[in-house]
């Protein structure tokens, strides 16, 4: 089944969550023939690049239900659509200034029966709602990605960390963090994921 190496490191989904994953890569070859939003050399390889390095937030963070998190710059919907399958009771509002990239959230997102996501065509520095989280995955650095979202945090925090940013990043980035000027925690995906892919991959948090 197309869903085994989600299933292998997240044990106990439902049978309607394992029957979202499954239709992932199907509705992604689909998709991404009609409108790009995923590297084309990728979309095999979509399971572990796209799905499961998306979840690799989940690693770091459970969500809780009614916990609200906006994905900034989700293109066709990463991490912003696994987070949303792994935890349906949570609220994702998925961001991108490219319509027809929020074009396939939307269709991806109905043809799973997603409950629990929204989807905007907008800059995110133009979103005025408030969240306990936001995530992404390669949009900007660090320096320039913070001001986007500053002020959009709800202030009392339910969760095991403080609300707050969880950025999925790779390499070395050592002097991205520094010109930040943030205070970072590093939490690295090789110690959850034994595939290649994510040895040198991390979720960053940062506080809101
Ligand atoms: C390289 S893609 C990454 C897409 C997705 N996060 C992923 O990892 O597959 C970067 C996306 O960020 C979006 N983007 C860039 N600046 C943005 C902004 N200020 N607000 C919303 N989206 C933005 C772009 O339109 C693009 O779709």
């Amino acid at each position: 089944m197309r869903s085994d190496l989600i299933k292998k490191y997240f044990p106990n989904l439902s049978g309607q969550q394992i029957e979202q994953y499954d239709r992932l890569p199907e509705l992604y070859e689909y998709w991404n023939n009609q409108i790009n939003v995923v590297s084309r050399k990728d979309i095999d390889l979509l399971p572990e690049r796209h799905v499961l390095h998306s979840l690799g937030v989940a690693k770091v963070m459970q969500f809780l239900p009614g916990e609200q998190v906006m994905d900034v710059g989700t293109g066709g919907g990463f991490p912003g659509i696994p987070l949303a399958i792994m935890f349906p009771e949570t609220s994702f509002h998925l961001v991108d200034s490219i319509g027809k990239k929020i074009k396939v959230v939307q269709e991806v997102a109905k043809a799973i029966g997603l409950q629990n996501l929204k989807a905007s065509h907008s800059r995110a520095e133009d979103i005025s709602g408030k969240f306990d989280f936001v995530v992404s995955r390669a949009v900007t650095q660090l320096k320039d990605f913070y001001p986007w979202v500053r002020g959009k945090f709800n202030k009392e925090s339910k969760n095991t960390l403080p609300n707050g940013i969880l950025y999925l990043k790779g390499g070395d980035l050592e002097q991205e963090i520094k010109e930040s000027g943030l205070k970072v925690q590093q939490y690295y995906l090789k110690d959850h994921f034994s595939e290649e892919f994510f040895d040198t991959k991390q979720v960053i948090y940062v506080k809101g």
